[in-house]
């Protein structure tokens, strides 16, 4: 997880969402940003000034692992979630190669999680991210933390492997920004 000494920063590309600006779901039946999924984390990600956003999830009792604390998996998707989305700032379509999870406070049911993620290095396809999810305000204490490893990928990458039904529904989307952010289509 360490990037290698020859990597280079993070580039925010010109046309990336303005420092504050939603993001919004890339695609509505995603389970981390998604508003057609019920039982979702509707993870709301904004863009910050550099190659880094953040994003607030509130845990709901679906998302419970142990009574009125929130599932590790559950978090982890969060931090996967907000770091993904680190790809639109560079308009970059990246899949999570490899994501370390720290636990280090339990976070019960109803709890508002701030998180945070920027893109440490990027090294030809690889992208080093790194989150944190805070509890009691943006400021408060860690309860959550990780590093991940994306890879860049074409759009090939999801026509060829996902199910053709919700293929074709996407790209059949009038909305054109829309269809291309269910693929997280590099412009
Ligand atoms: C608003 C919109 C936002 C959009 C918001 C989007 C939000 C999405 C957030 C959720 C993101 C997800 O969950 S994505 C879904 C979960 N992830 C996946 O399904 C990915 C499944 N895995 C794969 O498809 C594949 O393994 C790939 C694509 C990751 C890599 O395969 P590949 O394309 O053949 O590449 P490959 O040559 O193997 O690897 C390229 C380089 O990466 C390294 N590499 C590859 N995998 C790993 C690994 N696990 N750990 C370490 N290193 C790795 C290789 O060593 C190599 O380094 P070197 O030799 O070059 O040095």
């Amino acid at each position: 997880m360490t990037p290698p000494s020859g990597a280079a920063a993070a580039v925010r590309h010109p046309d990336a969402p303005a420092p504050g600006e939603l993001l919004g779901s890339h695609y509505e039946h995603c389970f981390g940003c998604g508003g057609a999924q019920a039982h979702g984390l509707h993870l709301e990600v904004r863009a910050g000034e550099g190659v880094d956003v953040t994003a607030e999830f509130t845990v709901r009792p679906v998302h419970q692992g142990a009574p009125g604390l929130a599932h590790g998996g559950v978090l982890s998707t969060a931090l996967d979630e907000t770091m993904g989305s680190l790809g639109w700032l560079m308009h970059m379509i990246v899949v999570t190669g490899h994501l370390e999870t720290d636990f280090v406070r339990p976070v019960p049911v109803g709890t508002v999680l701030h998180l945070s993620a920027a893109v440490t290095a990027v090294d030809g396809r690889k992208v080093f991210t790194r989150a944190t999810g805070r509890i009691g305000g943006p400021e408060g204490p860690v309860a959550v933390r990780a590093e991940a490893l994306f890879i860049k990928v074409d759009v090939e990458h999801f026509t060829d492997h996902g199910r053709d039904e919700e293929i074709q529904a996407a790209m059949a989307d009038p909305d054109q920004v829309r269809r291309a952010r269910a693929f997280e289509v590099n412009p």
